[in-house]
């Protein structure tokens, strides 16, 4: 087992990742003093529900705590603000007081709502995250929680950092191969962002990342967290360094929505945003090297690096122009400087973006 720290001050939580913890969770709850007078109440979805509920359910109720539950339909739709009132619904009924504790179990879908029931309910109650994804070790830390607008991503929601992670590693080898793939996409992105030989490491390692060997798994995913938890304590809330976490999200998040929430996994959208940020770099004059391994690595992983020709670059670039990185009429972009070093800039203009959703698209008619 592994623990990381999220440095925050009083706000500081560990990320514990290992195999087998789902079935110590009550022992954890105990040790970070979590109440148990009061109800707790367990956020998952109708994929995870059945496969790890009951697991979860049996080792709080070992130690003492009462639970009730809600199940919500798996997906990026959940991420609504319909659904948040549902789980609102249930915890009022099911009587959760100011002592409660949320309790995510699920992927980044899971993880984002029921931070933001956690952060609203009472003015904010305690959470905990139980990550199932391979996405989630970013989701899970760092305390972005929110619910999407039709209009634009995580458009609602709060900072509410958890107590504590934890990452039952094993929960992982039942992820379908889409998701595994989706996942990697955001491991990849903080090599990207921050460490060359990281992201060395996951082209060397992706056939056994997605062959989801245990070993090569708990390694990537404990440097993922890292990194992340590392940006997180020097910036909690995006004063500055902090957005180099959205690489690929700006043109990503646009295509999520244009896709109705549907189309694209957020790993596949932020997969194309990542080689779209990487071209713009390249066509700002940047070495051409940068798109091409940036290109080639996602293409490793199976992901994908161009954009549908059916898609309407107005409706991609409207939808960019509602991200929460668009301020006085300017877009602030993330790019490439290197591979493992990217850099802030405030000069990307929309026709820049449209340029390159053009070449994605003609690109994606030649394979
Ligand atoms: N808050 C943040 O910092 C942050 C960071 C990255 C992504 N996100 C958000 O995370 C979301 C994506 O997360 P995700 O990819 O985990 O999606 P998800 O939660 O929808 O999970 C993906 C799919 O896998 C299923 N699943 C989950 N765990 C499983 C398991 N162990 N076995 C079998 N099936 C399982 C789910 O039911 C779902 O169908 C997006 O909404 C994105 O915006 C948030
Ligand atoms: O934690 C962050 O900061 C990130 O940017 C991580 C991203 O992977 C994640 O998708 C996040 O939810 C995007 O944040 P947003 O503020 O652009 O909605
Ligand atoms: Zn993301």
């Amino acid at each position: 087992m592994r623990t990381l720290q999220v440095d925050l001050g009083e706000r500081s939580y560990p990320i514990y990742i290992g195999g087998g913890l789902l079935a110590e969770t009550g022992e954890y709850f105990e040790r970070h003093n979590l109440a148990k007078k009061s109800p707790l109440l367990i956020v998952t979805d109708e994929h995870v529900g059945p496969l790890y509920l009951s697991k979860l359910e049996t080792s709080l109720q070992n130690s003492g705590y009462r639970t009730i539950s809600k199940v919500v339909k798996a997906g990026e739709k959940s991420k609504s603000l319909e659904v948040f009132e549902e789980i609102m619904t249930t915890a009022i009924e099911g009587g959760l007081d100011r002592h409660s504790v949320v309790i995510a179990l699920g992927g980044g879908v899971v993880g984002d709502l029921a931070g933001f029931v956690a952060a609203s309910y009472m003015r904010g109650v305690k959470f905990v995250q139980i990550p199932t994804t391979i996405l989630a070790h970013d989701s899970s830390v760092g305390g972005k929680v929110a619910v999407n607008h039709r209009l634009a991503k995580n458009m609602i929601g709060a900072f509410h950092q958890p107590e504590m992670v934890l990452y039952d590693v094993d929960t992982l080898q039942t992820l379908p191969e889409r998701d595994v793939r989706s996942g990697l996409s955001e491991m990849i992105k903080h090599g990207l962002i921050w460490d060359k030989s990281f992201t060395d490491w996951c082209r060397d390692q992706s056939d056994k990342l997605l062959d989801l060997d245990p070993e090569s798994l708990v390694y990537g995913l404990t440097l993922g967290c890292s990194i992340k938890a590392q940006v997180v304590s020097t910036d909690e809330r995006e004063h500055g360094l902090r957005a180099i976490l959205n690489l690929g999200h700006t043109l990503g998040h646009a295509l999520e929505a244009t896709g109705g929430y549907g189309q694209f996994l957020h790993g596949e959208a932020i997969s194309i945003g990542m080689v779209a940020a990487a071209k713009i770099a390249v066509n700002r004059g940047r070495d051409q090297s940068i798109y091409l391994v940036t290109k080639d690595l996602f293409e490793r992983f199976g992901l994908p690096t161009t954009i549908p020709s059916q898609m309407n670059e107005d409706d991609i670039i409207a939808a960019m122009m509602h991200d929460k990185k668009f301020k006085e009429n300017q877009i602030i972009y993330v790019l490439p400087i290197s591979i493992g070093e990217v850099e802030i800039v405030n000069d990307v203009t929309a026709d820049d973006v449209r340029h390159v959703i053009q070449e994605l698209k003609e690109e994606g008619q030649h394979v």
